[in-house]
């Protein structure tokens, strides 16, 4: 009898070994590891102020690590919690500024995204005008507008109804079947369940909660 190996796993495409970072006394990461496979959707959690915000701007190349190895794909989406739009430019505008910074041909997939989350503004309408779930599913799009390798969202859905908050998921699950990695930092429990892998940031380090095992 002949038996088929198992297909090699996929290389990570992100691991993070031992990262480090302290704002003067105050140490937020000590020997942070993670492992993310290719089409994988990966929750972290853990309480206000254990640096989860500070790991997600590690891993956007927005804050530098004190210490450790970040291993990254070529094309990452970051979305902050805090809304990154600029009050006096317009929607349209905003769509622009990413498509050229992006250097995309065609804004295209920021339009289709705005609805699917069901944006209700129009494109010539300011963003210091729109109401703050409105504000947060622009920067959302624009965050994912250049279908990146791996997405980083920090409370991605705060803000959102309820309808919107099960549509962002949908296009989560959309991502990963096309072989993006989506990493969310999230403070609702009933997350859980939507997610492949699950890690606790706490005392600098992550930890499984629990892990679909080739995340
Ligand atoms: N630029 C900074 N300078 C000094 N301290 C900072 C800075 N940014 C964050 N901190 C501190 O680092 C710690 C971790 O902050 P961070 O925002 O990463 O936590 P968090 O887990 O995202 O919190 P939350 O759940 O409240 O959003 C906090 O004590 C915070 O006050």
């Amino acid at each position: 009898m002949t038996t088929t190996p198992a297909p090699p796993a996929a290389p990570p495409v992100l691991r993070l070994r031992d990262v480090h970072k302290r704002y003067g006394p105050r140490t937020v990461l000590n020997g942070a590891d993670l492992d993310a496979a290719p089409g994988r959707l990966i929750g972290v959690v853990g309480e206000n102020g254990a640096g989860k915000s500070t790991l997600l701007r590690i891993l956007a190349g927005k804050l530098r690590a004190d210490r450790g190895t970040v291993r990254l794909p070529a094309t990452v989406g970051h979305c902050p919690q805090t809304v990154v739009l600029h009050h006096a430019l317009t929607v349209a505008q905003h769509v622009r500024y990413f498509q050229v910074a992006y250097g995309l041909p065609e804004p295209t997939r920021a339009w289709e995204l705005l609805e699917e989350l069901r944006f209700a503004a129009g494109p010539r309408d300011r963003t210091g005008t729109l109401s703050g779930g409105t504000r947060q599913k622009l920067n959302l799009a624009v965050a994912l507008m250049h279908d990146p390798e791996l997405l980083l969202l920090d409370e991605p859905y705060q803000g959102f109804d309820w309808e919107t908050y099960l549509r962002f998921w949908e296009i989560a699950r959309s991502l990963r079947e096309r072989g993006r990695t989506v990493l969310v930092v999230s403070h609702m429990a009933h997350d859980a369940d939507r997610l492949d892998a699950l890690h606790r940031l706490a005392g600098g380090r992550l930890t499984p909660v629990r892990d679909g095992g080739r995340a």
